[in-house]
């Protein structure tokens, strides 16, 4: 098949590399020219483990293109996927001008009958305006199907959920579209829902809303848990087991970022309340996801009291690990609280600091050495579970920082390691460890 790709950011690359590695011929497109310039080049403008490995390959042998060119990208293609942003506006609503662009590229540079999916995650009813938009400016001997494809892939897994996904959801009410585009994905042998498209918009939001919500469920069990001296951990794995529950998204922490869960969330309030309902238990869930991220600074004020002058290290700044995506990151939450309080920060990420940059700039310190990250600190703040955090020794902490005290908002140690150490160790749901933290005479 002739593929487009409308949109070449994580969503649309990925799909477009994987596709390729499915045998179509693909055209990645995107209107930024720095963007298509690197993937031309065979560099991979997002750190995505496998994708770099896709991109040289199906390049190589012909199968992936990358353009700016509408004309070239429209012109003969016979299924076009949109993967543009949908980003939250002030209101918290879905921007869907990039999607309306994209139909009214289409319709204008459209060569033969197409079909056109979307991807994007947009409200109920975006597709009709996309359909809409087609039907209104395409040429009139020419047809175009519109049919809803949401993604579910995570960032840091994209590869491996778009080979090894739960569901793929087909939204539609034209037969022979859903029969073209089942034909795609038959290879993968995921199991794939057929239905409207109104419902296949909803079931991408919904989703995301359940999974956000179990996240908050589990922080407001957190709470909890710290104010009675139970531990979040054993409370997790005991409901865990229960199957109707399940252990996955149940990771208690400083609540959830990037670019889908915050701005999805929000644009489901914003689309029950336009349609007369009041979502307010998911009002409720970003509330809570609100307060987690700033607990970190309120738990490092009641142990140390004024921030103000004091060194903090930050360890983590993507939104999640495996990822240099800083979108909606806990960790520029943190980072803003700890400024206005007037604290010297020095971060530490693997990946993510160049993108960490661009939205801070030099307000704060960046570091790829850990050790200097900690020297002489006052407080070192976890926002990101990476490995290389998970695996810091935990002599470093009270080798290198001026006084030994971890706000790990990660829950990245076990208590029990802790506990051999003379560290301060203040995690999210557990009980607090307190040892003497006076400096090690060491360093
Ligand atoms: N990031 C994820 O993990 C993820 C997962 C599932 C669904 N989604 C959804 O998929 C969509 C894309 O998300 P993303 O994270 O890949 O976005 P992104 O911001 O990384 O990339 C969007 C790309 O679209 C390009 N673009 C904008 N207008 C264009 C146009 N007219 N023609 C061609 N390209 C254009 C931008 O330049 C950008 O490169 C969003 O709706 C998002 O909610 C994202
Ligand atoms: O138990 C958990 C699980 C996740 N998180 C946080 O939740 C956020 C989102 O994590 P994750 O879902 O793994 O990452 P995303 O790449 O944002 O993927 C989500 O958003 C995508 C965009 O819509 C969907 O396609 C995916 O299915 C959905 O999982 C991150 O900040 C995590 O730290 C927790 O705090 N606790």
């Amino acid at each position: 098949m002739n593929i487009t790709i409308a949109g070449t950011g994580y969503v649309g690359l990925v799909t477009g590399v994987c596709l390729a590695e499915l045998g179509h011929q693909v055209i990645c497109s995107d209107i930024q020219e720095e963007k298509i310039a690197m993937l031309q080049s065979g560099r991979s403008p997002i750190y995505e483990p496998g994708v770099e490995d896709l991109l040289e390959k199906n390049v190589a042998c012909g199968r992936l293109h990358f353009t700016t060119n509408s004309q070239y990208a429209y012109g003969n293609a016979e299924i076009i996927f949109i993967a543009v942003g949908t980003p939250e506006q002030q209101d918290g609503t879905a921007n869907l001008a990039y999607v309306r662009e994209v139909a009214h590229s289409i319709a204008q540079f459209m060569k033969n009958d197409v079909i056109v999916c979307t991807k994007s995650t947009v409200p109920v009813g975006t597709n009709d305006q996309i359909s809409e938009i087609i039907h209104r400016h395409k040429p009139a001997n020419l047809h175009a199907e519109v049919v809803a494809n949401p993604e579910f892939l995570r960032e840091g897994s994209a590869v491996v959920d778009f080979f090894y996904g739960d569901r793929i959801v087909i939204g539609t009410d034209c037969s022979k579209a859903a029969a073209i585009i089942e034909q795609i994905y038959l290879p993968l042998d995921i199991p794939i829902i057929k239905t409207d498209l109104k419902s296949a918009e909803m079931i991408k939001y919904a989703a995301n809303a359940f999974l956000a919500t179990k996240i908050s469920f589990i922080n407001e069990i957190a709470m909890i848990c710290e104010k009675v001296g139970a531990n979040i951990e054993e409370v997790t794995n005991g409901i865990g087991k229960d199957q109707r529950i399940g252990p996955y998204f149940l990771q208690a922490g400083i609540g959830y970022g990037g670019s889908c869960f915050p701005k999805d969330t929000k644009a489901l309030v914003q689309l029950a309340g336009n349609n007369q309902h009041s979502f307010d238990l998911l009002k409720a869930v970003i509330e809570v996801n609100n307060r987690q991220a700033s607990l970190p600074v309120s738990k490092a004020k009641e142990v140390i009291g004024s921030l103000k002058s004091k060194k903090v290290t930050l360890l983590g700044l993507s939104f999640k690990p495996n990822t240099d995506d800083v979108r909606q990151a806990a960790s520029l939450s943190i980072i803003k609280e700890l400024l206005k309080e007037g604290a010297i920060i020095t971060a530490f990420d693997p990946i993510a600091m160049s993108n960490a940059l661009q939205v801070l700039g030099n307000t704060i310190e960046y570091t790829q050495d850990i050790r200097h990250a900690l020297l002489h600190a006052d407080v070192a703040i976890i926002a990101t579970e990476w490995e290389e955090i998970k695996q810091i020794p935990l002599d470093f902490f009270e080798l290198y920082m001026k006084k030994p005290i971890v706000i790990d908002g990660r829950n990245c140690y076990s208590l029990k390691e802790i506990r051999k150490h003379r560290i301060t160790y203040i995690s999210i749901g557990r009980p607090i460890v307190t040892n003497d933290y006076k400096k090690s005479e060491t360093y």
